[in-house]
């Protein structure tokens, strides 16, 4: 059965309403046992446990947040090469519309390609204008219905791969079922 651990760090609540999307829709693969960490209550076993990682941070000039940074200095640093070949992706809320969000995914990505995940991004559409080709991202708290849709197709996104790549599902792989994938035209 794959794993998926939805680890976050939330100063004011935003990336922890982003963080339960993302894990409602790795649940909504059937098969997947899902596990949803703030970054004051995971440990390194959480990490060590999963096969596929969403981590969200709120941005932070433009970055991952320092408590987000010390869990993976700290904690996950004594295990560095003991976790390659996981699936990873990101998530992020800022407080603005171009204040950094995607940058802040980038880092985030930066670092779990450090520790040798294998990290990804969505092509499809989660609906009209919003996608998540570099991470889910949102301003503030998750209102807008796009917004919402992105980090639940973020969440699916990675519930798929690590039922193709993790329990050999070739099924769920998002090219055997177009008839779930929006474009950006639709
Ligand atoms: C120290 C600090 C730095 C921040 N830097 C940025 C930033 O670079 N760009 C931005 O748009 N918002 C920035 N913000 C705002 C937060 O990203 C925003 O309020 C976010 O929704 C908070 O998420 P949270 O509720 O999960 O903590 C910053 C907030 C703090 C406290």
């Amino acid at each position: 059965m794959g794993k998926v651990l939805v680890l976050y760090d939330s100063a004011s609540g935003n990336t922890a309403k982003m963080a339960a999307l993302v894990a409602e829709g790795a649940a909504s693969i059937a098969g997947i046992e899902v596990r949803l960490r703030s970054v004051d209550q995971a440990q390194a076993e959480d990490v060590l446990w999963c096969d596929g990682l969403a981590v969200g941070s709120p941005t932070n000039m433009g970055l991952l947040s320092w408590k987000m940074k010390r869990f993976w200095d700290e904690t996950m640093g004594p295990h560095w090469m003991k976790v390659d070949g996981k699936i990873a992706c990101a998530f992020s809320s800022s407080g603005g519309w171009g204040g950094g969000t995607e940058l802040a995914c980038q880092s985030l990505l930066t670092v779990l390609m450090n520790f040798g995940f294998l990290v990804f991004g969505v092509t499809d559409y989660a609906s009209k204008l919003y996608t998540a080709h570099y991470g889910a991202i949102g301003a503030r708290e998750p209102r807008e219905e796009g917004v919402r849709a992105a980090c639940r197709l973020l969440g699916k996104r990675l519930a798929e791969w690590v039922a193709v790549y993790c329990d050999g599902r070739r099924q769920e792989h998002p090219l055997a079922k177009p008839q779930e994938r929006r474009r950006p035209d639709e």
